[in-house]
């Protein structure tokens, strides 16, 4: 921020020292560095200053970017290929080897230097394939394996192209590039990862929980870069600090999950506000069927880069998968001996279906380890405290809900532990895939119970791995809990209800055994269940709540955009209306895992049918 300030205050004083011999009108447009934008010739004191809107010449790339180079390039990393998933033009290649530097593929000597000092010399296969289209100005859909590099796949060549054209057209006030990502935790690593790799630009990182005032500032200060939550982003646009009419390139990170009901629609209100002549880019390592129908609307002519494919397996190669079988009761005794036989030490991440369980396991976990957890009731703060201290090594094992689950990269996890079973396959590439990544090894286990027997298998199929069984670890019921002390008996008792937990399990679950939740009957069921929570609505006020804070200030406004209540992931913050329903479907979930491969059929059948099971109720249990 101070960075910002200083370096835009040093401009605006070059700026105001030239204006003083230019005619008052051009000064006061100069001054202002509204839309209007003086050319480097011109601080220079060369030529007429030319005051117009920023034109960005994207459809041609750069003339120091060397096409040809990147066509010959080979991988860093080796990344099997596939086919296009779009049925629009579609790249997917199978390669390896040592590939060419990227010092060769004419990328400002900037952003060379900045990646070779973290140690990044060559290109992995997504950034390989993804350079050139964009370059060319292209629309795309990008899609590879977890921990694959698809940040600097969409990063690279847009931090090029806006280094030379603030070289050549100097700095504006307004964003030129745009990145929307579903977290608050994924926002704020991508903005990094931009900031590290292009030191001379300015980039913000906008979202929720935190003082709008503070960003409102940076901004005016002027940025080339914005990454945030929708959430936060509609709330400034609205306040009229963000201004993105100059927005030539907007990337939607985790692109299948922010184009979900509930997200789509802020995401259209922004895509909305930004100027028709755009490079637009998804990306994800999971893509799927309903999205191609979507990118019809937001892309134009998109080339579709699939390093995935339908058939292979979908997760990084060097995952190793396991699953062991544990009935609700003995499902928390259980992750203690897991963790030290196979973390060994190492960094591991549990995720739990809720918020709740997060924080019990998390409780009974700190009696034998160092330990904490990550979910969207603790406050902002905390939330960055823990995840530095676990990226850190301060402590080695995160309790986290499925806000963790996606694009979080924290170097040498070893094991991911799926407490139960996610809500569908997607979230499991997703949480599996923060460990083994960037071609290192890990390991991911699932827990289940018999019931799941037929989940675990469809799994199996949809990502195309297979799952090595592991002993079951025989815990006796009058054994001390390792939730004692807040939890004990809590997932004894409802083997029935965790037995159907795949599908959604119907029955009171944890709530009723612990006495919270004032009877709810189906954790999913919408308001009653939520209320029951309690925490679900501290979720929306300001300073909670991952994304409920971002819309909580929305919400402070948003009036005119008369959008939907609700919110990002923020469990609780969709509490009532229009999300009632999707919380309800009691009967969806009742039916077991089932629903997992019904829930998947709807979804490529149309958005609707995520109305009913997992990527909504992500939303809710962050
Ligand atoms: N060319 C490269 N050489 C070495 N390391 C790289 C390279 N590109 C990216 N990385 C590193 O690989 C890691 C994973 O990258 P990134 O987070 O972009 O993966 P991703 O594909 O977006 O994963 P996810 O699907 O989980 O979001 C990061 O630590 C990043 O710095």
């Amino acid at each position: 921020m101070i960075t910002t300030v200083l370096r835009r205050s040093c401009l605006d004083a070059t700026r105001r020292t030239l204006s003083a011999s230019l005619s008052s009108v051009n000064a006061a447009l100069f001054h202002s560095l509204t839309p209007a934008v003086a050319r480097v010739s011109d601080l220079a004191g060369i030529g007429p200053i030319d005051v117009k809107a920023r034109e960005f010449h994207f459809q041609s790339g750069p003339s120091e970017f060397r096409a040809s180079m990147v066509s010959t390039a080979g991988f860093a990393i080796s990344e099997n290929s596939v086919r296009g998933i779009g049925d629009t033009e579609s790249v997917g290649r199978s390669s390896s080897g040592d590939g060419l530097a990227i010092s060769e593929l004419g990328i400002a000597p900037e952003i060379v230097k900045a990646l070779s000092s973290k140690g990044i010399e060559k290109l992995f296969p997504i950034q390989k394939e993804v350079l050139e289209p964009a370059m060319q100005g292209r629309d795309m859909i990008g899609r590879a394996r977890t921990g694959t590099g698809k940040t600097l796949a969409f990063g690279i060549p847009i931090l090029d192209k806006i280094i030379k054209f603030n070289a050549k057209h100097g700095r504006g006030r307004n964003p030129l590039c745009l990145v929307l990502a579903p977290t608050r935790e994924l926002a704020r690593q991508v903005e990094k990862e931009f900031r590290e790799s292009a030191p001379s630009l300015d980039t913000i990182c906008v979202y929720g929980g935190t003082p709008i005032a503070q960003q409102m500032r940076q901004l005016d200060y002027g940025v080339d870069v914005a990454v945030g939550t929708p959430g936060r982003i509609i709330d400034l646009i609205k306040r009229g600090a963000l201004n993105l009419s100059e927005v030539q390139f907007v990337v939607l990170d985790e692109a299948d999950q922010m184009l979900q009901v509930g997200f789509a629609e802020d995401v259209e209100i922004i895509l909305e506000r930004l100027p028709e002549k755009r490079q637009s880019m998804m990306f994800s390592a999971t893509m799927p069927g309903w999205i191609r129908s979507l990118t019809k609307k937001y892309l134009n002519n998109p080339v579709t880069i699939d390093l995935v494919g339908d058939s292979d397996q979908k997760l990084a190669d060097g995952i190793t998968t396991y699953s062991i079988i544990a009935d609700s009761y003995g499902r928390g005794s259980i992750i203690g001996p897991l963790v030290t036989e196979h973390a060994k030490g190492g960094k591991c991440i549990v995720f739990t279906q809720t918020k709740r369980d997060a924080d019990r396991l998390s409780y009974g976990l700190s009696k034998s380890f160092q330990c904490e957890a990550l979910h969207g009731d603790i406050s902002q703060s905390q939330r960055e405290r823990t995840l530095a201290g676990f990226r850190d090594g301060r402590f080695n094992i995160l309790v986290a809900t499925d806000v963790a689950a996606r694009g979080l990269d924290v170097p040498n996890v070893d094991l991911i532990i799926h407490y139960e079973l996610p809500n569908n396959t997607e979230t499991f590439v997703h949480r599996t895939g923060r460990t083994g990544r960037a071609g290192k090894k890990g390991s991911a286990i699932l827990i289940y119970s018999q019931e799941q027997t037929r989940a675990v298998k469809m799994i199996e199929r949809e990502v195309g791995t297979r799952f090595i069984e592991l002993p079951s670890i025989p815990v006796e019921r009058g054994s001390p809990s390792i939730f004692d002390g807040g939890f004990s008996g809590g997932y004894g008792g409802d083997m029935r209800d965790r037995g159907s937990n795949f599908g959604g399990r119907s029955g009171g679950g944890y709530g009723s055994s612990s006495g919270r939740s004032g009877g709810s009957s189906n954790r999913y069921s919408g308001g009653s269940d939520r209320s029951g929570f309690g925490s679900f609505g501290s979720d929306r006020s300001p300073g909670f709540g991952g994304f409920g804070s971002d819309r909580s200030s929305q919400s402070s406004g948003r009036g005119s955009f008369g959008g939907r209540s609700g919110d990002y992931g923020s469990s609780g913050g969709r509490s009532g209306g229009s999300s009632g329903n999707r919380y309800s479907g009691g009967s969806d979930r009742s039916s077991g895992f089932r629903d997992f491969g019904s829930n998947r059929s709807s979804q490529s059948s149309g958005r609707s049918g995520f109305g009913g099971f997992g990527s909504n109720d992500d939303k809710r249990s962050y």
